[in-house]
């Protein structure tokens, strides 16, 4: 509980202190920013950029396997227009986009999910504050600090990273992210009008987000397409669904009360698995040709020391790559883009905020 008042007292000096100001801007340590490939079929909001047709797809060792999607070049890519917007904003008038993340715990995962999103931002020059509360502290405690950053000026974008601990009501706390700065698109209402035909949610899911842009940057056609999304969380698989429906692929969901769902995986001609279990999806639940995209993100154990982890997907690649036509790896694929994609909803937003354009 002290460490709990003492974490918010720092985080409320550090909201309130005029040296809560913006990260180095750095665009020219980045490659040459293209331009962000930000088509939706229904244009529901403003793309600011163009859309740039380029390959990021390392090439296939020979013809009987996959190439793979290079994720940290995309996310570079990325990375590089938002840096030059984000300096444009800075000369132009004077802010720069900010996010807010509330951390509760310290879970593994989410630590390092966390820590990448702040490495992000410091590389484009967005500023980020993390907040960090304890395990054990109560829901009203973290609504409060929703509160704090939801009237901040200087905050565009406020993310709760999940899983939250069991004792804490996780809709009530996403339900109280100001709809205007929900950058991961949770928000009942940005979510309910993802789902809504024709309707223009604030901000997509970013985990979704990137996986259309992979698909779009490697010239992957959606439209008409078979697409099997296997999960169907608020994370990952359902906004994913609902936006490749906006894309006009034909989508299939498969969870964990799908019976034999290799029999439904096997007609994808796009297979993406957002679900937690490593090696889930073996090579014979694909049809050969298809391009697979794995969000799967999971700390594992390395074999022989119990003191190393590494991040792995829900595809078995060996067997995968064998079948696929295009593959994207875990770590390096949909991940970094994810991330990106974050720092995009985070510039939107300060853009929305400040009425500002190019
Ligand atoms: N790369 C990225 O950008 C992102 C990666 N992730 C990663 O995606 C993974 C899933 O995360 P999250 O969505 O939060 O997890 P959840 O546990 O919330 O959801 C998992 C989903 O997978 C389904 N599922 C579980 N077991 C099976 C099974 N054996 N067969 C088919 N479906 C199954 C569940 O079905 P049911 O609904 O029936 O329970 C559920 O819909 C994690 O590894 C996470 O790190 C998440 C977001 C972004
Ligand atoms: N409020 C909230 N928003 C999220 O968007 C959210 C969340 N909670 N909880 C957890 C999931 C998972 N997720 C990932 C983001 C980046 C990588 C990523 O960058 N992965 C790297 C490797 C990461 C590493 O090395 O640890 C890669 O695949 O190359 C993975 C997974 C976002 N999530």
């Amino acid at each position: 509980m002290l460490e709990m008042r003492c974490t918010v007292a720092v985080c409320w000096r550090i909201l309130c202190s005029k040296s809560f100001s913006s990260s180095p801007v750095t665009p020219n340590r980045l490659a040459k920013p293209p331009l962000v490939c930000l088509d939706r079929p229904d244009i529901w909001c403003p793309a600011p950029f163009q859309a740039e047709v380029s390959s990021h797809l390392r090439h296939a060792y020979n013809e009987h396997t996959a190439a793979e999607i290079d994720g940290r070049s995309i996310a570079n890519d990325i990375k590089a227009t938002i840096a030059t917007e984000v300096c444009n904003m800075k000369n132009s008038i004077k802010k720069v986009p900010g996010l807010g993340v509330i951390l509760v715990g310290k879970r593994k995962d989410s630590l390092s999910f966390v820590r990448i999103k702040k490495k992000a931002c410091e590389q484009v020059g967005i500023t980020s504050v993390v907040i960090e509360l304890p395990e054990d502290c109560t829901e009203d405690e973290v609504l409060d600090v929703v509160s704090v950053l939801n009237h901040k000026e200087s905050i565009h974008g406020v993310l709760v990273q999940l899983p939250l601990p069991n004792h804490l009501c996780e809709e009530k706390i996403i339900n109280a992210v100001n709809v205007e700065k929900d950058v991961d698109g949770f928000h009942p209402v940005n979510m309910g009008n993802l789902a809504m035909t024709g309707r223009e949610p604030l901000f997509i899911p970013c985990a979704s987000r990137g996986c259309i842009e992979v698909l779009n940057r490697c010239n992957v056609e959606i439209l008409g397409k078979k697409v099997v999304v296997i999960g169907r969380s608020m994370i990952g698989g359902l906004p994913t669904s609902l936006l490749l429906q906006r894309h006009h692929a034909t989508v299939s969901v498969v969870h964990a009360f799908t019976k034999n769902p290799e029999n439904i995986t096997c007609e994808a001609d796009i297979l993406v698995s957002d679900v937690g279990v490593p090696n889930l999806v073996r090579g014979d639940w694909l049809k050969p040709g298809v391009v697979v995209i794995d969000m799967g993100s999971t700390l594992v154990k390395g074999e022989n020391n119990s003191e190393s982890f590494h991040v792995t997907g829900d595809v078995c690649y060996e067997e995968a790559i064998r079948k696929a036509s295009v593959i994207s790896p875990v770590p390096g694929g949909v991940g970094p883009v994810t991330i990106s994609m974050l720092l995009l909803n985070t510039v939107e937003a300060a853009k929305r905020a400040y009425k500002w354009t190019q």
